[in-house]
């Protein structure tokens, strides 16, 4: 039987890999369902291509241009936010990939688990927002979250045959972006094209900023800690430039699990849409040859304040990682439209952080909330 797929987030970084994945594995997926946002074309091209059963464009004012173009297909097209949340409980759904971007895949997650579906979860903004819930919500629905971020596919793939072995410590790995090494002063001064370049991952501008700023090991070290249930106190950073080691799990009798290969998103992609099953992969293979030196720094937080902005959130617990993540996508977009300075993002997470109303045990309505209270907050701190 093929799994059936759908697709949050289709036309970005994560949903085009993952096209190529299910390319090139025809007999084991099928794609159910397309989504997108404003890449209206893209979408066109990817319904014609792979015959999903509907897709979805969120903004509504697509919806014609869309309609029109797919008037010959057989396929379903529906438009905005309430619509992906509704299309991922499609009876004929088995999994849904979630690779939108922020704070906006948090509802479909929410509905797709609701409706018993597995999740190949991308979107990571899900668990730094809500990550208590959505756990005891896939627990109680009996619902697998198979990591893609290659982060916590490479902790997944450590513990697998490890169910009787409890963690000692989660170690993450993190590149340390385009500015590792750099001081406070440099970083005044850095331009989006600058931060835009990452050394070793092609990915969307958002993620690829957190690269930059270290918010992305943040976001991660929150996610981790959901996913694999440990405390904070297990989450130990590790920088190493090379992006070849993505993870590593240190048990109680001191024996350390690494996951390697090269950085390419389509094995943790793969992994996660055909687990337990590993499934031939086709992508460039590591050699050890090629990379003689495999190196590893400590992370520094007063440098990149971010990083620590993260871990205050997740020790704090509560509905201070939401109130982080809101001011960090404010922040983010602040910059990439050159209205804040790269550092200036840590200052207005930071504010947003210490102003916005702290509630100890959120539910989903706190959660949204939360979220606007956040972003207007934020969007005080940044200049016109
Ligand atoms: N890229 C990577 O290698 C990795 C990404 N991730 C995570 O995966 C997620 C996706 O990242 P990435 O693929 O890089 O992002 P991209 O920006 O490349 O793609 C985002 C996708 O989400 C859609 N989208 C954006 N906003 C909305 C919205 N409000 N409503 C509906 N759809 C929306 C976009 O549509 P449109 O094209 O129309 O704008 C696009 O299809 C992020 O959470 C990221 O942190 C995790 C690990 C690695
Ligand atoms: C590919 C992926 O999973 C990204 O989240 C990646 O980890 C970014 O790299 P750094 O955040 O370590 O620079
Ligand atoms: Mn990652």
């Amino acid at each position: 039987m093929k799994k059936k797929i759908a697709i949050l987030g289709s036309t970005g970084s994560i949903g085009k890999q993952t096209l190529d994945v299910i390319a090139s594995h025809p007999d084991h997926f099928d794609v159910e369902v397309l989504t997108a946002n404003n890449s209206a074309d893209e979408l066109i091209q990817q319904a014609i291509t792979y015959a999903p059963n509907a897709v979805v464009i969120g903004n509504e004012d697509k919806y014609l241009y869309i309609k029109e173009a797919l008037k010959n297909e057989p396929i379903k097209v529906y438009a905005g936010s309430k619509a992906i949340a509704e299309v991922v409980q499609m009876g004929t759904v088995d999994m849904v990939l979630t690779a939108m971007v922020g704070f906006a895949g948090l509802e479909p997650t929410i509905r797709a688990i609701e409706a018993g579906k597995h999740i190949a979860l991308a979107n990571k903004e899900t668990l730094v927002v809500a990550g208590d819930l959505i756990s005891r919500l896939a627990i109680d629905k009996k619902v697998g979250i198979l990591p893609v971020d290659s982060e916590h596919s490479a902790i997944f793939q450590c513990l697998t045959g490890e169910m009787l072995n409890p963690i000692h410590k989660i170690l993450l790995t993190a590149s340390g972006g385009p500015f590792r090494g750099k001081d406070a002063a440099f970083l005044a001064n850095v331009t989006k094209q600058q931060a835009l370049n990452h050394p070793n991952w092609k990915m969307g501008d958002k993620i690829t900023i957190d690269s930059a700023s270290l918010m992305n090991k943040g976001l991660e070290a929150i996610e981790a800690r959901w996913l694999f249930n440990v405390k904070p106190s297990q989450i130990e950073v590790v920088v190493h430039p090379q992006s070849i080691i993505h993870s590593m799990v240190e048990f109680e009798d001191g024996s350390i699990k690494a996951q390697m290969g090269l950085p390419d998103m389509r094995l943790p992609i793969q992994y996660a849409l055909s687990y337990p099953q590993r499934l031939h992969g086709n992508y460039p293979r590591f050699r050890f040859t090629d990379y003689p030196q495999l190196t590893f720094e400590q992370a520094d937080v007063n440098v990149f304040r971010n990083l620590q902005l993260a871990f205050d959130a997740m020790n704090t617990g509560g509905n201070m990682p939401c109130i982080l993540n809101a001011a960090n996508e404010v922040a983010v977009d602040a910059f990439l439209n050159e209205k804040a300075g790269f550092a200036q993002m840590s200052d207005i997470i930071a504010n947003t952080m210490a102003k916005v109303a702290f509630v100890p045990a959120p539910g989903y309505d706190d959660y949204m909330a939360t979220d606007r209270e956040a972003r207007r907050i934020a969007q005080t701190f940044i200049r016109n």
